[in-house]
């Protein structure tokens, strides 16, 4: 079995001011990695350069080595081929639903347009196919036509993870998927992406403040300080028996927020 991302000394600066700098990791097929650390600290940045928003200065991120045709380096990728990947094999859950979703269209359709984009054509099976995964994030099939607006922050939330999750993606960026939401939704919300997570066997890479996401979705952790990963290791070990002076203070609540 080979990585399904290998990550290799990504740095991105925003004139002189550091975004990331020599991060080097790799994913495993079904593995999901969880990436912490304070506000400013380049979660981010590092993320926005794995999926393929931003472009790093320096490094490599090379996708699905164990493909027949070898592994793509995502950043020498051209851009169509690298929105085909993002519409298709990958999946990006922005931390605000409105980021993720079209909001004037209707929640079936948000769902099912993903479907499209990955070849499907049969109204009758991509309206049936929508409705189940509406199911699936709990939302009333009642609401298919509904438009994204008319529902609350959380159910958006779900719709958005519908969309991105329906046309089977092997691998999901995550970023802050339970930030600005109600305590008691975000519980909800997390218990409902832990099991879909397990279910289908992602591979995701998620960013978070909040320790709590990623005590119950990462395999493994990434801390970052100022750009830099200053520990890595299996999430409960590092929550458990941190050993960076940082990672420390991030799991001493301190700097919880
Ligand atoms: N577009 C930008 N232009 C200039 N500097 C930026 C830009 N985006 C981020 N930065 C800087 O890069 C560093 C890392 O920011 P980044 O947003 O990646 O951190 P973060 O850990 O994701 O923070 P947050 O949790 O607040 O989103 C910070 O010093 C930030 O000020």
């Amino acid at each position: 079995m080979s990585p399904l991302l290998q990550v290799e000394g990504v740095t991105k600066r925003y004139g002189a001011r550091i975004g990331c700098e020599g991060v080097g990791f790799d994913l495993w097929p079904g593995e999901v990695m969880g990436i912490v650390g304070e506000s400013g600290s380049g979660k981010s940045t590092l993320l926005g350069c794995l999926a393929g928003h931003l472009t790093p200065d320096t490094g490599r991120i090379l996708y699905d080595a164990g493909a027949g045709s070898g592994a793509q380096d995502v950043t020498a990728m051209p851009e169509a081929a690298r929105r085909r990947l993002l519409r298709t094999d990958w999946a990006f859950v922005h931390q605000n639903p409105r980021d993720g979703l079209r909001m004037n269209v209707s929640a079936g359709g948000n769902v099912g347009e993903r479907l499209m984009a990955v070849g499907a054509r049969n109204y009758g099976a991509i309206r049936a196919r929508a409705g189940d995964w509406l199911g699936r994030v709990e939302i009333d099939g009642a609401r298919m036509d509904d438009r994204p607006s008319a529902f609350s922050g959380g159910m958006q939330q779900r719709l958005q993870i519908a969309r991105n999750l329906v046309s089977g993606p092997r691998l999901v960026f995550m970023d802050e998927p339970t930030g600005g939401l109600d305590v008691s939704v975000q519980a909800r919300l997390l218990d409902l992406l832990r099991g879909l997570v397990r279910d289908m066997g992602l591979s995701a890479v998620i960013v978070t403040h909040d320790l709590a996401v990623v005590r119950l979705l990462a395999d493994r952790l990434m801390v970052m300080k100022s750009g830099r990963v200053v520990e890595t290791g299996l999430t409960d070990q590092v929550l458990d028996d941190p050993q960076h002076p940082y990672s420390q203070l991030l799991v001493s609540s301190v700097l919880q927020v």
